[in-house]
């Protein structure tokens, strides 16, 4: 069977910029795919050619079997990244407007209290938060309950608590079988949602797997860092792998059996700290391993 999503050898250039650079993937059915990457690598121009909104200039695209501008309506649905809706409809209103597009929506009552909005249906968009508003926006996206949903960076301004709730339900929607198409900068949201993850640079596929097998193979260490005034030579002679970092020593390769040793050895160096934190790789160290210097620039900017 045509997996649901499909790029084969696609190139996309505005101008002279060069957006997708023989970008090929697929995603099958009920799949969420997290697409990772720097500004600018090429994400959007990815989610435009895989629902029809932009032709690419070379290779080939479907959705759902077909070319994605012949994919029915009703069966795919996308929130872009930047979406303006009129200022002056409530949320119960627009997303009226949308079911009002589709042959058997949703109830939209149903939706606002999905997205965690149906408290403040009936006030005016431009009167919502920033974070209000996206979540009246994800809705749109929910009301002809596609087969195949694209999510340009859903949680962008949405809080904590609102973030972790959109992440059920959108776990809840693949588990029921709708394949997820995500773009995201936050790190966590890649890491926890996608059961696979690409990283996209430069308009190229650097890396696909799942988050586990991305950290297991880039991730690197893991590592005690230590919060001191105290420097690297300090540890001179121990058979530690010490590094000097912002907060002030990174102790390399510490499992968490080794944890009580690496502490010893500070004691025993005389070595004063304020605090001890063990971390694992995570899907961030991946991503900077990875995209190197263009992603620290993307993560700098997007915090
Ligand atoms: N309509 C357009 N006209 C001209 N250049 C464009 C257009 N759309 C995208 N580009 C360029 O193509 C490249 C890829 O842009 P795209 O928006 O796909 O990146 P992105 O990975 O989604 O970035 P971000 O993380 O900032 O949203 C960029 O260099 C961008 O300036």
């Amino acid at each position: 069977m045509e997996p649901v999503l499909v790029a084969e050898d696609v190139h996309r250039s505005y101008g002279d910029t060069t957006a997708l650079d023989g970008l090929s993937l697929s995603v099958a059915a009920g799949e969420v795919f997290a697409l990772i990457g720097p500004n600018g690598a090429g994400k959007t121009t990815l989610v435009r050619a895989l629902t029809g909104t932009t032709t690419p200039d070379s290779g080939r695209v479907s959705a759902l079997g077909s070319a994605p501008d012949d994919v029915d309506r009703n069966r795919i649905a996308l929130l872009p990244q930047a979406f303006s809706p009129p200022e002056r409809l409530t949320g119960r209103e627009l997303l009226d407007y949308y079911a009002g597009l589709y042959d058997d929506p949703r109830p939209v009552d149903e939706v606002l209290a999905e997205v965690g909005m149906a408290g403040d249906a009936d006030s005016w968009y431009e009167t919502l938060s920033g974070g209000q508003q996206r979540r009246i926006c994800v809705g749109t996206a929910l009301v002809n309950d596609p087969d195949v949903l694209f999510l340009d960076e859903p949680t962008t301004g949405i809080d904590p608590a609102g973030r972790r709730d959109l992440w059920a339900l959108i776990a809840d929607l693949a588990a029921g079988g709708t394949t997820v198409f995500l773009t995201t900068h936050d790190m966590a949201e890649a890491e926890e949602l996608g059961d696979r993850v690409g990283l996209l640079a430069a308009g190229r596929l650097v890396e696909v797997g799942s988050p586990g097998a991305l950290v297991a193979d880039h991730g690197g260490e893991s590592r005690l860092v230590v919060e001191t005034d105290a420097g690297a030579d300090a540890m001179a002679g121990r058979d530690y792998r010490v590094s000097e970092s912002g907060r002030g020593l990174t102790i390399h390769g510490i499992d968490p059996e080794g944890i009580g040793g690496a502490v010893a050895a500070l004691e025993d160096a005389g070595i004063e700290y304020e605090s001890l934190t063990w971390s694992q790789p995570s899907l961030e160290d991946v991503y900077l391993e990875l995209a190197g210097d263009r992603a620290e620039d993307a993560l700098g900017g997007g915090r």
